[in-house]
This record gives structure tokens, sequence and C-alpha cells, in this order.
């Protein structure tokens, strides 16, 4: 179980943040998603929270500063374009996830193997698990490093822009995936999201970032209004709902 905290967090490459002053509170087991059109600071804030970039403000977990130690006992990061060993297959990819949990110089165990067997099947990766990862589609090795990160077992998860490259039915299985999980182990997840009905059912919170800053936050019915879309997206967009009442972002094209 873990919460996550940011106080007044400014984060960037160099001289000037790109990102500044975010506070936010995600509660054990919730789902945050951060939207906002390109260049916001989405995966600059994630790389924040993962201790990748230099950033200023708190990062607490659980109430405290973490150190690098329990950062990397706690918190699992799948970047939007990572780079692939070319050489590895998909099985020794994703047992990679376990290493944090080995023991120096330890071999995985037959338990590790069944926790990356049981991740394979889960993102339907099965059929792939001997395949070396340079011959897989974009759409497959997405959902590879998708499979690392669930294998590491963390209790928080960022993820960057995970539905990027996945069609609609491997988008929404490994949404339902993640849901799970932190329905029944109290994963919080927090990730990056372009497709704002996705994040819309998924998402129990939203913040809404553009141009490094807050412009909106709380639930995805509160934050994402045609108005805000219009305002930050330059989108021009009806919100509609689901039987169910989860709003539907459609774009919509306006008679010139
Ligand atoms: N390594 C880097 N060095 C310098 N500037 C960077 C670097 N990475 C990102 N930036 C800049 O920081 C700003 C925010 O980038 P970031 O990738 O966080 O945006 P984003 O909201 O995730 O965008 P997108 O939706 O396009 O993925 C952009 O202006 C980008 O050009």
């Amino acid at each position: 179980m873990t919460e996550l905290r940011l106080r007044g967090v400014s984060a960037g490459y160099g001289a000037t943040p790109v990102v500044r002053g975010v506070s936010a509170e995600v509660s054990s087991g919730g789902w945050f998603a951060i939207v906002g059109p390109n260049g916001a600071g989405k995966s600059t804030l994630l790389k924040a929270i993962a201790g990748l970039v230099p950033c200023q403000g708190r990062v607490e977990l659980n109430g405290k500063a973490p150190s690098r130690k329990e950062k990397a006992r706690v918190l699992g990061y799948a970047p939007q374009n990572p780079v692939l060993p070319d050489g590895l297959t998909v099985t020794d990819y994703v047992l990679l996830g376990r290493t944090p949990h080995l023991g120096l110089l330890a071999r995985e165990s037959a338990a590790d193997v069944s926790i990356v067997e049981e991740t394979l099947e889960r993102l339907d990766l099965t059929a792939l698990a001997g395949r070396k990862l340079r011959t897989l589609s974009g759409g497959e090795q997405q959902r590879t490093v998708l499979a690392r990160v669930l294998a590491q077992r963390t209790s928080l998860l960022l993820l960057d822009e995970p539905t990027t490259g996945l069609d609609v039915g491997h988008a929404q299985a490994l949404l339902e995936r993640l849901d799970l999980l932190r329905r029944e182990d109290g994963t919080t997840v927090v990730s990056t999201l372009h497709d704002l009905t996705f994040a819309a059912q998924y998402a129990d919170e939203l913040l809404l970032l553009d141009g490094g800053e807050v412009a909106a936050s709380g639930k995805p019915a509160e934050v994402l209004t045609p108005q805000r879309l219009r305002d930050h997206y330059a989108a021009e967009t009806e919100v509609l709902h689901t039987a169910d009442g989860h709003p539907v972002v459609a774009p919509v094209r306006r008679p010139t």
C-alpha cells in the first residue's frame, strides 16, 4: 500500500523547470491520471516522481521522502519509449523485472519464473515468450515493457502512456489488469494518458497539466469539459456519457 504526495514539485532538464509547482495527493490504491497537451510536462512529472530528473519540492511516499533504496523497492516505472536490449527474448526481458527481488548474485527462483509466466499470460504475450525483442511489433514491444514493470510487483506503478500503440482490445485488457491490481492488491497507479475517454473510465482523479502547471484537477467529470478541452488542447469536442455515466470525449467537426 503506497500513498503518494507531491508538494510544490518543479522539475526539468536545465536552468528553467518545465514542470512548476505541482501539488497533488494520490491515495493508496488510487488511480491518478496526468493528462494534458503535447509538451505539457506529463512525462517530466512522472520522471520527477521516479527520481529520474532533478526536482525541487517534495515527493513523499507514505508521508515521508523515500530513500533511493525504498524507491527501488516500492516504485515501478515504465517509460514511454524505452530502449530495448536487442538480443533478449521476451521472457528474459520480463524476468529482469524480478531483479530488485533477488539477493546478491542470486538466480531467479521458481516463484519468479511463475510470476513472469502469469504476467505474460495476462498481457497476451505467452505465444511470444521466446521471441527476440527486436522482432516484435510496436504494440507487442509496448506490452512487453509493461509486463516487465508488472512482474516487479511494486505497490506504486508509474506508467508513461501505457496504451500508446495498443489496439483498443489490448489497451482495454491492460487497463482492466491494472484496475484489478489496484482493487485486489491495493496497487497505486499513476499514469499519463492521451486517451481522455480511457482516462475518464479508469482513473478516479485527473490532473490536467498545461505549460508545466496544473490547469485543473479533480474527478474526471469535473475536469473534462468542452471549454477546458478548447482552452488547453485547442480541440473542439463534445463530452458524452456511457450508460453507466462515464464521460466520453468525442472530437467534433464544426462547420467552417
Ligand atoms: N531530455 C530533455 N531535455 C530537454 N528538454 C526536454 C527533455 N525532455 C523533454 N523536454 C522538454 O520538456 C517539455 C515537456 O516535455 P514532456 O515530455 O514532459 O511533455 P509531455 O506532456 O509528456 O508531452 P507528450 O504528450 O508530447 O509526450 C517539452 O517542451 C520538451 O521539449
